[in-house]
């Protein structure tokens, strides 16, 4: 597939995730805009977009709890790319709003977290209202309110007939979130050198040492991880799954011994996908495939077998 037909994306209009998916949209993708991760998930499944487009992590604040949970628990779902996006924030109002005017903030949590010094200095009385995505806080505003303000990407005032009153309030000027490309489950992109293979495991109830069994999967292959991070599984406390992230592609030896491995000893292991990383940098292994120390071990296996 070079460019989906349609991608349906965290919206409305004049969100981050728009500008994530007009990444990989091409002059006829249909961008559709939905109003949660869930709804962005559900189009791949019914057949309604051919991707969907959704927020999994921050710079600043970490993992994007949404995405983790709906894709633990969606079946038929595949991750096929990554994209990254900086992400500044401006406050907007209806023209003729004062900053001492304002008494209420819509915005997502994420973008308030990273507003909430420079709000405290600035409009240290108001209350925050959390909306589903930056573009819905700005559209949220009603015309002629100078009591509301909203926190949004610097494009979503002009959509929303805001003004901006205050541009690049966050509090790291180099803050990035990273969106997945999701469609539904099928072969991986071809392997670049340059991949990441997410995967969500389970751990064996009550078995000591079990994390580090998990660990010891990848560590013993020399697979290098960019990512874990824990979820509650949530029928009680106790029980967590493990989002991780690895460099390299399934079609990597030491992915693919690593992810036999995380089966033999998980209930439960689900398999998210295997594409290109976004930074595209340098990675450590550059595929595991080309890591000398493991292929001289296959060579001699090879050899012993009279191969
Ligand atoms: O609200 C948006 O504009 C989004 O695209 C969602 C989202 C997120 O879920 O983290 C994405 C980027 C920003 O970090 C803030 C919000």
């Amino acid at each position: 597939m070079s460019q989906p037909k349609s991608i349906a994306y965290l919206g409305p209009a004049g969100t981050f995730t728009e500008m994530a998916a007009r990444q990989l949209a091409g002059e006829d993708t249909a961008l559709i805009p939905v109003g949660s991760v869930s709804e962005a998930l559900d189009s791949v499944l019914d057949g309604s977009a051919e991707r969907a487009v959704v927020p999994i992590e921050n710079s600043l604040e970490g993992g994007v709890s949404a995405t983790m949970d709906a894709l633990a628990t969606y079946s038929g779902v595949q991750i096929f790319g990554e994209y990254l996006v900086p992400v500044t924030f401006d406050l907007m109002a209806s023209p003729g709003t004062t900053l001492e005017s304002i008494q209420t903030v819509y915005t997502h949590p994420v973008a308030y977290a990273q507003s909430r010094k420079w709000l405290q200095a600035r409009v240290p009385n108001h209350s925050h209202i959390p909306t589903a995505s930056t573009a819905a806080a700005a559209k949220t505003v009603i015309s002629g309110h100078t009591s509301d303000a909203a926190i949004a990407a610097p494009g979503a005032a002009g959509l929303y007939g805001l003004v901006t009153l205050a541009s690049d309030i966050g509090e790291n000027k180099e803050a990035q979130t990273r969106f997945l490309e999701v469609g539904r489950s099928g072969a991986p992109k071809p392997r670049t050198g340059f991949d990441k293979t997410s995967v969500i495991v389970e751990l064996p109830d009550d078995r000591p040492g079990g994390l580090l069994e998990m660990l010891e999967q990848f560590a013993a292959r020399g697979v290098n991880l960019s990512r874990i991070e824990s979820r509650p599984v949530g029928d009680r406390f106790g029980r967590y799954r493990f989002n991780i992230d690895a460099q390299g592609h399934l079609e990597d030896e030491a992915i693919a011994e690593a992810l036999m491995g995380l089966h033999r000893f998980s209930p439960k292991v689900i398999f998210l996908g295997s594409y290109p990383r976004a930074d595209k940098s340098e990675s450590v292994h550059r595929g595991n495939n080309s890591n000398p120390a493991y292929e001289s071990a296959q060579q001699w296996l090879e050899s012993l077998r009279g191969n």
